[in-house]
């Protein structure tokens, strides 16, 4: 923990009843930082956002905020949300609904004098792009511009932290990718140190500086985006970023053996257990060369700047394996019922322990 970091969790757990929902976890939010709390439904994303805004009340662990501690279970120190210095916003953006977009962004600056108060909504709906919007009640807006002005109604304070939780989960697909490459310019713009919380891995890569991704209450592995997802620790994190190719192989003198020629078995022992984990995009349609798998097509499916062709072994240890591969770029992909030769990249290709 620095003074600096906008939040530090340090060994937080938390139980509802006999679950625990989140165990042991260590976060950090540099000041700045855009951070995603990633991972499945119910792995206790919420209820760390909820921890970190002092909606839940602590049970285990410390929690500071630059430099502060705002919550130890050990002391029984608890912040009260409001002293926190947090914007929150919510997957439904929980707008008032009688009142207008000024008032509901208006609602947080009670403390200030009324002149002010005006400038910052101004500037807080400006920041959005929602300004023309100010007198409009709610009901009559968008779903995204409903999410803008509560990210304003969450800005207009000038929180040292930003809590997102699932916020542009509500919005139909296209609006989304617009709204969220909207939403990180205007994070990364304002400098404001957001911790966002999101069960979708590409949203996750798209908007993070670094990504916690949990499971099971527990932070399986954190970094960058293409840290994580090109240095994967095990299989459960490989598999969460895209549909991956898994192969059980043996580990013999220190390699494994695969439909590719050996690789390095990454320090497992001789007879151990091992999987292959191959990414589609890490499949490749090159000739029969040095490593190359003899393969029949069984599926090819059009993608426009891509295509996903579904291949099957047809010699070696593992004959009759299906492998999928995404084939990107110019050329036109192979054709059903075609013979063709895999290999395999250096990118996008690992080996973990396990069956
Ligand atoms: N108030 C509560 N009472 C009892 N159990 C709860 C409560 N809140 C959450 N849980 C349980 O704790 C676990 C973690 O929930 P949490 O909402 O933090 O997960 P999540 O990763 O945010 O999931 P989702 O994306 O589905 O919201 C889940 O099993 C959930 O059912």
């Amino acid at each position: 923990m620095t003074a600096s970091d906008a939040l530090f969790l340090d060994r937080v757990s938390h139980d509802f009843g006999k679950l625990r929902a989140v165990d042991g976890v260590e976060i950090t939010v540099a000041a700045g930082e855009v951070v995603c709390l990633l991972g499945p439904s119910g792995c206790g994303k919420s209820t760390v956002l909820r921890l970190s805004a002092g909606l839940e009340a602590l049970q285990q662990g410390r929690i500071a905020m630059r430099g502060q501690i705002v919550g130890d279970a050990a002391t029984g120190r608890n912040m009260a949300p409001e002293h926190r210095q947090v914007g929150l916003v919510f997957q439904d953006f929980a707008l008032f609904p009688h009142l207008t977009v000024a008032a509901n962004v208006a609602f947080g600056l009670t403390a200030l004098p009324a002149g002010e108060r005006q400038e910052r909504v101004r500037e807080a709906l400006a920041q959005v792009g929602m300004l023309d919007y100010a007198q409009t009640y709610p009901h009559a807006l968008s779903g995204g511009q409903q999410q803008r002005v509560a990210l304003a109604r969450a800005l207009a304070p000038r929180p040292a932290l930003l809590l997102l939780d699932e916020p542009f989960s509500g919005l139909d697909a296209r609006l989304r990718e617009q709204i969220r490459e909207d939403t990180v310019h205007l994070l990364k713009a304002s400098g404001i140190a957001t911790l966002l919380v999101t069960h979708d891995p590409e949203e996750a890569m798209f908007m993070a500086d670094r990504i916690y991704l949990m499971r099971r209450g527990r932070v399986e592995q954190a970094g960058r985006p293409s840290d994580i997802y090109y240095r994967p620790l095990n299989a459960f994190v490989a598999s969460f970023f895209s549909v991956v190719n898994e192969l059980p192989v043996q580990v013999v003198a220190g390699r494994v053996e695969t439909p590719f020629g050996p690789l390095p078995a990454n320090g497992l022992g001789d007879g151990q257990p091992a999987q292959l984990v191959i990414r589609p995009e890490a499949i490749r349609f090159d000739g029969p060369a040095a490593g190359a798998a003899g393969a029949m097509v069984e599926e090819v499916r059009f993608l426009g700047a891509a295509a996903l062709v579904r291949a099957r072994l047809t010699e070696g240890a593992h004959r009759g394996r299906l492998l999928v591969a995404r084939l990107a770029g110019n050329g036109m992909p192979p054709m059903q019922g075609e013979a063709v030769w895999l290999s395999i990249a250096n990118q996008g290709v690992f080996v973990f322990s396990g069956a």
